[in-house]
């Protein structure tokens, strides 16, 4: 990767060729010798590909990380770094950038020279380094502010001097844990569309951690949901959304229902179906509130009573009690034509076939 230059990546019209090619075959990782923190991992991710590690605190997704990094050392299991075993290798030598929540910046040293760092390391060259910079510092659009210290620049600004110290000596793999969340809501989708510009340019393999599924969904190229240490699945965001694997995929996407389908019926047959729906025998199968239909019903017809109604702006959430005690969430567009429901009423739900997902198991 020596000779090839942050600038001449810019130029280049096919970048994705500098990325690394990861493979993970059977990663594993216990801290104590009798939990694992991270089990069976078996992941590969393309040159230029920006995976993002989804799953709730606690769930390996660090350890994951950092066993990429060479700051832990794997329990069982092997990485390759575009076909070398990288298991002798330290940190430092796997050309690798980090993205930490924290942007670990140097607070005595000037944003030009955080950037510069990785490349004195290297021993660039005075020349190439200040080339180097000044095409890093363009990318991140921090020109202006290369003389001052991080303690001068706002918490957007600093993850971008972040972004441009773990890119500028052009490393084949990106990683980042929780780059964005130190930040707040209407900044993260700033730097969600500048570490997408980043990536672009780049060409750079990107693993990168969260627990904000928004974040995972817009950014990421793959998606692995993880919980207990355990994949939960891996695959598109689309793929992940749409149709999740079990039940904790489901909810952990955001508010699914998994309902009951023993016997081809929906929660005991109090939801109708529209059309014919292939659950394959699964006992659970998921449906997204927004893909409910509710409407007024007599009682005897009904499929159960309304027991929340919350307005949420753009669409109104609706708490479903069914007559077979399940609790189902309808989510409703707001407009002109809508007439909200009343807590209290009763309703008939309908889903279309094609919006049931069948559940593999009931969870992990
Ligand atoms: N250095 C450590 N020593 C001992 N146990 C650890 C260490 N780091 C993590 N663990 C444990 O390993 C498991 C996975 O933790 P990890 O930090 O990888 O999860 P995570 O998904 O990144 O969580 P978070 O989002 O909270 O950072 C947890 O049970 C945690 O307590």
């Amino acid at each position: 990767m020596s000779k090839v230059t942050l600038t001449g990546l810019l130029k280049s019209p096919s970048p994705q060729q500098h990325g690394a090619r990861v493979e993970i075959t059977g990663l594993a990782k216990s801290y104590d010798g009798r939990s694992w923190a991270v089990q069976d991992l078996e992941l590969s991710v393309e040159p230029g590909e920006f995976l993002t590690i989804l799953g709730p605190s606690g769930s390996g997704k660090t350890t994951a990380l950092m066993m990429l990094a060479g700051f832990e050392t794997p329990s069982r299991g092997e990485i390759h770094l575009n076909g070398e075993p990288v298991a002798a290798l330290p940190a430092y030598k796997r050309n690798i950038g980090m993205v930490f929540q924290s942007y670990a910046l140097f607070p005595t040293m000037s944003v030009e020279d955080n950037i510069a760092y990785p490349l004195r390391m290297r021993k660039t060259p005075r020349a190439e380094r200040e080339r180097l910079v000044d095409a890093s510092l363009e990318l991140v659009q921090l020109q202006a502010h290369r003389k001052k210290r991080p303690g001068q620049l706002s918490g957007g600004q600093q993850q971008r001097v972040a972004l441009a110290r773990a890119t500028v000596f052009t490393p084949g793999l990106l990683l980042m844990d929780e780059p964005l969340g130190a930040l707040d809501r209407k900044l993260r989708q700033t730097m969600q569309n500048e570490i997408a510009n980043i990536h672009r340019s780049l060409g750079v393999s990107v693993v990168s951690v969260t627990h904000d599924q928004e974040e995972a969904l817009s950014l990421s190229d793959r998606v692995l949901i993880m919980a207990d240490g355990r994949m939960q699945q891996l695959g598109t965001p689309a793929e992940i959304f749409e149709r999740p694997r079990n039940a904790f995929v489901a909810d952990f996407m955001g508010e699914a229902n998994v309902i009951d389908a023993t016997g081809g019926r929906l929660a005991a047959g109090c939801i109708d179906v529209r059309g014919s729906a292939e659950l394959g025998g699964a006992a659970l199968v998921s449906v997204r509130p927004e893909l409910v239909a509710l409407a007024p019903a007599p009682l005897d017809a009904a499929s159960g009573t309304v027991t929340a109604v919350t307005y949420q702006g753009s669409t109104v959430r609706y708490e479903i009690r069914l007559r077979n005690e399940e609790t189902v969430v309808a989510r409703l567009a707001t407009g002109p034509a809508q007439t909200p429901l009343a807590r209290g009423e009763s309703v008939r739900l309908t889903v279309d076939a094609g919006s049931i997902v069948p559940l593999e198991d009931a969870g992990r």
